[in-house]
């Protein structure tokens, strides 16, 4: 494994998508590449925060659950954008970013977090934005419609997800939709490269394929 310069810090590129859309499996297809540090989303450790479920605790109840559980998310995804790697590239499944400006919103939308809590966590993320190195190289857009996540999420069958419903996954869609493809909402940290996330298990390896040099190489334009 080449080395980063002491000091230096690595080609950080953020996996980005709904629910379901296969964040997971294409950072598992980069996890065979020694250059690449991969960091999943941290959800075992919103699973079992001191012993409580914050996620399944969230999707019981995510009107009195929201602030607290997008507080830990706030705190966890920092840590992985500050953990340090002698790897050229850190890949990242979801944000610091994705969780306020898709996650915060919808429940703002839908008044399922007070606008008092929202502010509170809006400071504690422009205040992180301000006094620490939050440096993002490339965004990976996996993009997917509604349907196909909700029946992969439906047969992927985790267990706190068992209340999620259709709807919600349309509204976290368009969310991401106008964040990352239509770039009307919030300010982007780094540039876009859009993947056809929708493409069946059989043949999509050859597109996550397309990715490798853009990624190894720290590239920023997709091959033709
Ligand atoms: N391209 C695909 N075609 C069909 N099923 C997929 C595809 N990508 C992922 N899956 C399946 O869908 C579920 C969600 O994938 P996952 O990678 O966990 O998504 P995410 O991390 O975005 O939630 C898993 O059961 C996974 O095996
Ligand atoms: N309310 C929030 N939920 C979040 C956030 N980040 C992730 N999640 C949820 C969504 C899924 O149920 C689960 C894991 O996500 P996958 O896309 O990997 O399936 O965690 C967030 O910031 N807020």
């Amino acid at each position: 494994m080449s080395q980063i310069e002491p000091n230096s810090r690595p080609f950080t590129v953020l996996v980005e998508g709904n629910i379901g859309s296969g964040k997971t499996t294409f950072l598992n297809h980069f996890n065979k590449f020694e250059d690449v540090c991969v960091l999943a989303e941290p959800i075992d450790m919103w699973r079992n925060c001191k012993g409580h479920n914050l996620l399944g605790l969230l999707y019981e109840d995510i009107k009195k659950w929201s602030f607290t559980f997008q507080s830990y998310v706030q705190l966890t995804m920092l840590q992985q954008h500050l953990r340090k790697t002698a790897c050229p590239v850190k890949l990242m499944e979801r944000s610091i970013y994705s969780a306020r400006i898709c996650f915060v919103e919808k429940m703002k939308q839908d008044n399922l977090i007070s606008h008092a809590a929202a502010a509170v966590i809006d400071k504690h993320f422009q205040w992180i934005k301000e006094n620490t190195d939050l440096k993002v190289d490339l965004i990976v857009y996996l993009r997917t419609d509604p349907q196909t996540v909700y029946d992969r999420m439906i047969k992927r069958n985790r267990e706190e997800e068992k209340t999620v419903s259709l709807d919600y996954l349309q509204a976290l869609h368009q969310i991401h939709e106008d964040w990352l493809y239509h770039k009307t909402i919030f300010e982007l940290p780094a540039e876009v490269l859009v993947l056809n996330a929708n493409l069946d298990k059989s043949v999509i390896n050859e597109e996550y394929s397309k990715f490798e040099p853009l990624i190894l190489n720290k590239k920023l334009s997709v091959q033709a």
